[in-house]
């Protein structure tokens, strides 16, 4: 199973809109791979005592967890974080996220600097790799409720692009470059 992901078409309407282009573009989750985006999915349903969702936090050492419920009324300064987390921005780790109830789009830029819209539901687990510029919206569901995974004392700082000097994202980039070498290699 994959999320729908597909080429965002910029335009001025509401972000919580699917911003398909016309005709629409899909995006296979072999091109999200490509940019370092990890997907696992993973039974939202008694998710305290999922096997593969520990498993996963074993092997990644994601051994910090809360939760977070963005719907209007439930949370303080709401607007101001949709505001935020709408904002281009890197961190200088990875940003992890699995999907309990509700929907909402995380864009992610591309290798070309191309927006990919990635619609995460109930289930959906998506890793951001440190460096890689992106935002997150609701859709017009206006609900979702997420776990937030970490290694160790969680940092959430968003760094507002641009942020080209930045280590992760020098790293990120840098990583991108030896993966579509190494394509390079074995296409000869
Ligand atoms: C609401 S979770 C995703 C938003 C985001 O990019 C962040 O928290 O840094
Ligand atoms: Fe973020």
């Amino acid at each position: 199973m994959a999320p729908e992901a597909w080429l965002i078409d910029e335009n001025d309407e509401d972000q919580r809109l699917p911003h398909h282009r016309n005709p629409k573009e899909f995006v296979p989750l072999s091109k999200l791979r490509e940019i370092g985006v990890l997907y696992w999915h993973v039974d939202p349903q008694n998710y305290e005592s999922n096997e593969e969702l520990k498993k996963i936090r074993e092997d990644r050492g994601y051994n910090y967890m809360d939760i977070l419920e963005l719907c209007p009324g439930k949370v303080v300064n709401y607007e101001e974080k949709l505001k935020n987390f709408y904002r281009e921005h890197i961190h200088a780790d990875e940003e992890i996220r699995y999907c309990l109830e509700g929907s909402g789009y995380f864009d992610v830029r591309d290798k070309d600097d191309v927006w990919i819209r990635i619609w995460i539901k109930a289930g959906d687990m998506i890793v951001l790799p440190a460096g890689i510029y992106h935002r997150f919206t609701l859709d017009t569901s206006n609900y979702v409720k997420l776990m937030r995974l970490f290694i160790g004392e969680p940092v959430w700082t968003a760094h507002n692009r641009p942020q080209e000097e930045h280590p992760a994202r020098q790293g990120y980039v840098k990583s991108l470059m030896e993966n579509s070498g190494a394509h390079a290699v074995t296409a000869h």
